[in-house]
This record gives structure tokens, C-alpha cells and sequence, in this order.
């Protein structure tokens, strides 16, 4: 079965002022899968992703060339508008943000902002997404409470859940369970693997075990450069590269 591509990197380099973090990355995405990008702390992987949907040029030094094919475009072509780009490729972040607001009104939050007013639709859009979060059974009742009185994983899903109502196609998460305990955080690795059954998921992880339980691909990074990607089983057993095998054998990093 050949896969299909969701996103191509082609020739991506990046850098904050003087400092070069991204050297000429080239790499592929395909759907349904997950992705993680590993390697020692400063290698690139948080970079990198946030160029995945440009939240990079909102630091007023970044210069970046290159570019990220996604449908048919690069995304970094003037003619792409950022606000549409970051619903269909949304982000989760490894501190649960919540906004101040209940639990339904963080989900809604895309859609009010779309100027969604009809009550039956957001109330369908609520309950998919909090089902689709794997947080649904837990909250169903306190709907209309804040969103703040959650535990940070339960946040988390919540926060997930906000992505997912504005039906993006890649989700990017940079450590998105490191905040967590072990318990919500192995919740919400199997929320993830539900999730790609409908979407595409790139997730930054430090940690190598997570990376190897659940996900499709990996990529192993060091600085600024990936030195190579591929199925998570070879990356983890039998690496091409030196550099790789040195890493995931914890010799560093
Ligand atoms: N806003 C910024 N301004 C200047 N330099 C930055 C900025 N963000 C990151 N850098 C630098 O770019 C390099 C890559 O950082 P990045 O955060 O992408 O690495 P990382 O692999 O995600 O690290 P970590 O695992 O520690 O989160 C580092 O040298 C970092 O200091």
C-alpha cells in the first residue's frame, strides 16, 4: 500500500539573528501517522515543528528559506493567511493552557471566533471533540465550569480537544506529556493513537520510550541537522547511522 504525503520539507533552513538552527532539513510526512522528532536538548526539534505552521515568525529575527509543501502550496508562500494554516495544522503545547473561560467555551473557542452561532452545532462540535479527547465520560456533567479546575491532564485533553473542533489535518505537539504523570500521560498516548486514525500527528518527545511506543516514524536530530528518519522499529534497532545508534543507546543527550 503506498502511503500518502502530507507534508514535504524541502530545504528548510532557519535562523534566530546569526545563529543557523535548522541546516537545510529535507523530510517527509505521511498521513495517518505519527511522527516523532527526538535528539539532545537545542538540536532543533521545537524549531522545527513550530515552523511546521509558522508560529516562528512571530520572533521578529527568525529568517527562514526553504519551504513546507502542504496540499499543493508552501505554506510559506505571501499568499498563505497564518490564522487558516494554524486550524488546519493546530498545535498543542507541553504546559496545558487552557483559556480562563468553562470547558465548553475552550472547545467552541475557534468557531465563535468563525462567528458560529448556531447552539445545536456547537453543542455537536463539543461533545465530538471531547469524545474524539478521550475526555468526554469526565466532563460531560461540568460542562459550563472552568476549564482551570481540571487536573493538567484532563487540561490537556481539553486542550486537545480545542484543536480538533476546528477539524485541523496535523496536529503538532512539542512534549505535550511532559508536564504530566505517568498515568495522564499514558492517557493521552492513547488518545494520540486513536487520533490517527483521522489525523496526522509530529510530536516532539524527550523521551525515547514514549517516542518508540507509539509512533509509525522517527526522526533523529542534532544540531540543526536530521541525521536521519525512518520506521521507529530502525531508527530504535537498527540505525544507519553512528550518530543515531550512540543516542538511542543513551550514550548522550
Ligand atoms: N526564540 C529564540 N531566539 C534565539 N534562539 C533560539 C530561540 N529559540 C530557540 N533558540 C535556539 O535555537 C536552537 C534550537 O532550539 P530548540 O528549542 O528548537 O531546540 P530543541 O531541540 O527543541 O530543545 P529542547 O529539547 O531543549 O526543547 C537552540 O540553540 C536554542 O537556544
Amino acid at each position: 500500500m503506498t502511503k500518502e504525503v502530507v507534508l514535504t520539507v524541502s530545504d528548510l533552513s532557519l535562523y534566530y539573528g546569526k545563529k543557523k538552527a535548522l541546516n537545510n532539513i529535507n523530510m517527509t510526512f505521511y498521513k495517518n501517522e505519527i511522527t516523532s522528532l527526538i535528539g539532545p536538548s537545542g538540536c532543533g526539534k521545537s524549531t522545527l515543528l513550530r515552523s511546521i505552521n509558522r508560529m516562528n515568525d512571530l520572533i521578529p529575527t527568525v529568517t527562514i528559506t526553504g519551504a513546507i509543501d502542504y496540499k499543493g502550496k508552501n505554506i510559506y508562500s505571501p499568499k498563505i493567511d497564518t490564522v487558516d494554516l494554524r486550524k488546519e495544522i493546530g498545535m498543542v503545547f507541553q504546559q496545558p493552557n487552557p483559556f480562563p473561560f468553562s470547558i465548553y467555551e475552550n472547545v467552541v473557542y475557534g468557531l465563535r471566533l468563525k462567528g458560529v452561532k448556531d447552539k445545536a452545532l456547537l453543542d455537536e462540535v463539543v461533545e465530538n471533540s471531547l469524545k474524539a479527547a478521550n475526555i468526554w465520560d469526565e466532563v460531560k456533567d461540568i460542562l459550563h465550569t472552568s476549564a482551570l479546575g481540571l487536573s493538567g491532564g484532563q487540561q490537556q485533553r481539553v486542550c486537545i480537544a480545542r484543536v480538533l473542533a476546528v477539524n485541523p489535518e496535523i496536529i503538532l505537539l512539542d512534549e505535550a506529556t511532559s508536564a504530566l504523570d505517568p498515568i495522564s500521560a499514558g492517557r493521552i498516548e492513547e488518545t494520540l493513537i486513536e487520533l490517527r486514525k483521522d489525523y496526522t500527528l509530529i510530536m516532539v518527545t524527550h523521551s525515547m520510550q514514549q517516542a518508540s511506543r507509539i509512533s509509525d516514524r522517527t526522526a533523529f536530530m542534532l544540531n540543526g541537522d536530521v541525521i536521519e528518519m525512518d520506521d521507529t522499529k530502525k531508527i530504535f534497532l537498527n540505525p544507519e547511522k553512528k550518530e543515531t545508534e550512540d543516542y538511542v543507546a543513551g550514550k548522550f543527550g
